[in-house]
């Protein structure tokens, strides 16, 4: 297998894009509309769609946080871990079905982008093991509304996963370039690949997580779709590179690596039976 754009890029230069086809495109357009629709409702309804201990459905804001307990990142949001949309409590109701069912549409979007990242990375490595992502990542939808008094919306940070698959519908995502935190222009269509603090764990330190923080704009609401891709979470999996010193323990810092952000330790599932 060869190595694939997004994989050289990630090694090159610590970030990459990769262009969704005009109808995944769409696909992503219709996932936004009911996140809107969804995420307008009361608050009482959006709670009876979140998991008590906050891994999955509907997280309300002031649960995670980027830095600091105290400065809470000022979105509320929704997880959907592997594609599985029976882990939302409540799933089956009319105020969450159809965002579950766009949230299905978009995942087999996000999964396939996120092959092609982990297949130029096992070719790079020559790396054999199955990473049995679909198991063990997720999707997360962030709702941000008008804030008038923070600059940053969340403070800069590095993800706990391999990598994140991030768009906006609008400005605001800060990326960490030559050392300055700089306006992430990713185009529009197009996925930027963040490598988060598992990656650098399982290389050895050849790609570093990449920073990010979502400066203010003022907008009067934002919605940010990430897909974190984590590797499987029940079994330690071999690095894709050692630096000779003692193994890390990827699985097992994937599974924890939420506590830096006030989240539970992730959920290990079953793999799906079809
Ligand atoms: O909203 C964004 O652009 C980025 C969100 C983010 O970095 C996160 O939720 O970890
Ligand atoms: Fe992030």
């Amino acid at each position: 297998m060869s190595l694939t754009s997004p994989a050289r890029d990630l090694l090159d230069r610590s970030h990459a894009t990769i262009p969704l086809p005009a109808e995944d495109a769409e696909v992503l357009a219709d996932l936004r509309t009911h996140a809107a629709r969804f995420f307008t409702q009361d608050e009482e309804t959006k709670l009876r769609h979140g998991s008590s201990d906050f891994n999955f459905g509907y997280r309300p804001y002031g649960r995670q946080y980027s830095v600091s307990p105290e400065r809470p990142d000022m979105n509320s949001s929704f997880t959907y871990w592997a594609n599985d949309p029976a882990k939302v409590p409540g799933h089956e109701a009319d105020t969450v079905a159809p965002f579950l069912k766009a949230m299905a549409r978009y995942w087999r979007v996000a999964a396939h982008a996120a092959d092609q990242v982990l297949a130029g990375l096992a070719a790079h490595y020559g790396y054999h093991d199955d990473l049995q992502f679909r198991t063990s990542s997720y999707l997360e939808i962030n709702w941000y509304l008008r804030e008038p008094e923070r600059d940053l919306l969340q403070d800069r940070h590095e993800d706990g996963h391999l990598f994140t698959l991030a768009t906006s519908d609008g400005p605001g995502l800060e990326i960490e370039t030559d050392g300055e935190m700089k306006q992430a222009t990713v185009g529009d269509g197009r996925l930027l690949v963040m490598p988060g603090s598992v990656l650098t764990a399982m290389t050895a330190g050849h790609i570093p997580p990449l920073y990010h923080q979502v400066r203010n704009h003022q907008l009067q609401r934002r919605i940010t779709t990430l897909f974190l891709v984590n590797p499987r979470l029940d079994r330690n999996i071999a690095p894709y590179a050692t630096a000779g010193g003692e193994a890390v323990d990827v699985a097992a810092l994937a599974r924890t690596s939420g506590s830096m952000f006030g989240l539970p330790p992730a959920p290990v599932l079953a793999p799906p039976t079809v």
